[in-house]
């Protein structure tokens, strides 16, 4: 993931690193410019001026030009970053989709890939210093290769401690980005369930302090723990330095005739590199942090494989149905704490235009999976689906989607009203509204309603006209009348649905109203993923059911 982002805008990158090395080779220079001056004659000061001035802006020019560049670079992943993971997301298989989990997603998107951008800030500053402390070496070296000789060995020992610390950081820092993704679980709670938690202040205290705090502070401590690892790590390096410059200046310079310069030369270069060396080890961890956090998006993403979905180029034409058939179809969900299963089928049944079936059944027994499943949300795991005699499989499942519109219990509402296809947008949504008797609380203007803060009943009207302005072949209504009121539940019932049949839509509905189940052309029963011969209509059914065929 970082090395693919690194790769894309590796051009970019180059040149704010160069920025960055010249920054820091201008930095060195500065220092031997400096170094040069405390021991030159006084005619030379003009020129070693001259040059000074111009190393300094330099330095300043470059370290300016790569700070940006990297800024840009580090926004750039970010976006770069949150295109591919709602790519991802928008491709992925909805199973897949759902057992990754809202929340991890949610934390992909936003710390993960923030972590991931901050690479992008840390890297001048690691090059740049990098850059200085090497110079510095270098500078030592061609003093004298004792010196060298010491660095080498202090640079060793250093490299080794932040070897052994960074293989244990990484390991808490791993943690502490697994528990993120569930605390963007409780944060969605905090907001969802502000409610009951209102309601109810044992609730809240035990949510505040037993969920959300200790998972707040489970994040905490295992990223401070990993942190300070790395940051102790980078203490051990500075101590190293000062007992290297120790070790300099007292034990391996001597008693040498010129030491007075020789000392204040080298502890010029000394203390010149001490910061820029300080400034290196700790950016080195924010460099580990976005390997963490980047390898965490890929493992999430890599989760959320995609399904084939093929971009139609134009307005596809609309799909007709003749013939939907399921033949044995079947849907497992394992539920791993219990370790059982749930088992939707094999069912066999038909669906054609102009017919109005109900679908009945008891809390769990499969109704909204064999929605689910019917849609093409799920692909069955057994058994097979057929359209109008073609036989639906991945490759154009998605294209079998398209055939239905279908307002789950669980619905959503998008801001706009992403039927922008239609030119008549708004008058056919304010038409609908009016039917809806609507039309005094919302508006369509502009491709969107003027407003969703309504009530629970009135919102599934409003996404009633989303579905309606979609017209499409299939209707799927999930427990649709269950928030209307007695009045528009008749109007459903006995106005809606027959007008849907009329047009010559397929329509399943999913409903517990049994006074209404006698309105429709077909009565399906689920008991326990099995569908069951023998519906009734209940007494007050307002007139028989045509047929109670499982096909
Ligand atoms: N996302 C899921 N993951 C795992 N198991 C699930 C999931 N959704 C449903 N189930 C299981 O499948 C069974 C059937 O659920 P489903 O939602 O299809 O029932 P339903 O008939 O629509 O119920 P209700 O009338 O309460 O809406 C449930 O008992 C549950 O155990």
């Amino acid at each position: 993931m970082l090395s693919h982002l690194i790769q894309q805008s590796r051009w970019l990158l180059l040149a704010a690193a160069a920025a960055s090395v010249i920054s820091g080779v201008c930095g060195v220079l500065l220092l031997a410019q400096i170094t040069t001056a405390l021991t030159a004659d006084a005619s030379r000061y003009g020129s070693l001026a001259w040059t000074f001035a111009g190393l300094a802006l330099a330095a300043m020019l470059t370290r300016t030009l790569s700070a940006v560049l990297f800024e840009r670079l580090g926004q750039h992943a970010l976006a770069e970053l949150r295109h591919y993971i709602s790519a991802r997301v928008l491709a992925a298989d909805f199973r897949r989709l759902e057992l990754a989990g809202g929340p991890r997603v949610q934390s992909a998107l936003s710390e993960h890939s923030n972590n991931v951008a901050q690479f992008f800030v840390s890297v001048p500053a690691i090059l740049t210093n990098a850059v200085v402390v090497a110079g510095c070496l270098v500078y030592m070296a061609l003093l004298s290769w004792k010196i060298f000789l010491a660095a080498v060995v202090a640079i060793g020992l250093g490299s080794l401690g932040y070897h052994l610390a960074h293989l244990l950081a990484i390991r808490h820092l791993k943690t502490a980005s697994q528990e993120q993704d569930k605390l963007f679980g409780h944060f969605r709670a905090l907001t969802e369930g502000a409610k009951e938690l209102r309601l109810n202040r044992a609730k809240r205290r035990t949510f505040g302090s037993e969920v959300l705090g200790s998972s707040i502070e489970a994040v905490r401590s295992s990223r401070a723990l990993g942190m300070s690892i790395f940051v102790a790590s980078a203490s051990w390096g500075s101590f190293l330095i000062y007992a290297f410059i120790g070790l300099v200046l007292f034990v391996l310079v001597g008693d040498v005739p010129d030491r007075t310069t020789i000392m204040t030369g080298f502890a010029l270069v000394f203390l010149y590199m001490v910061t820029p060396l300080e400034v290196l080890l700790l950016n080195i961890p924010r460099a580990n942090l976005a390997k963490v956090a980047a390898d965490r998006i890929e493992e999430i993403t890599r989760e959320i494989p995609g399904a084939a979905m093929a971009e139609a180029v134009g307005v596809p034409p609309p799909l007709r149905l003749n013939s939907l058939l399921l033949k044995g179809v079947k849907h497992r969900y394992y539920h791993e704490q219990s370790d059982d299963f749930f088992e939707l089928g094999p069912l066999d049944l038909e669906f054609r235009p102009g017919t109005v079936t109900f679908l009945v059944g008891g809390n769990g027994s499969g109704k909204t999976t064999l929605a689910k499943l019917l849609v093409g949300l799920y692909a069955p795991e057994a058994g097979e689906v057929w359209l109008n005699g073609e036989r639906i499989e991945d490759f154009n499942r998605d294209r079998y989607r398209q055939l239905f519109s279908a307002i789950f219990s669980d619905f959503h509402l998008f801001e706009r009203l992403l039927e922008a296809s239609r030119p008549d947008l708004d008058e056919a949504g304010n038409r609908l509204l009016a039917r809806l008797h609507l039309q005094h609380k919302v508006k369509v203007s502009g491709g969107a309603f003027s407003t969703q803060a309504l009530s629970q009943g009135q919102r599934k009207r409003l996404a009633l006209v989303v579905a309606c302005l979609e017209d499409r072949p299939f209707l799927i209504f999930d427990e649709w009348a269950a928030d209307q009121d007695p009045v528009f539940k008749d109007v459903f019932y006995r106005e809606l649905l027959p007008e849907l049949r009329a047009q010559g839509k397929a329509v399943l509905v999913i409903s517990h109203d049994d006074r209404y189940f006698g309105l429709g052309d077909r009565l399906l029963r689920l008991e326990n993923g099995r569908l069951v011969e023998g519906a009734a209509a209940s007494p007050q059914a307002e007139r028989p059911v045509l047929q109670s065929t499982v096909a």
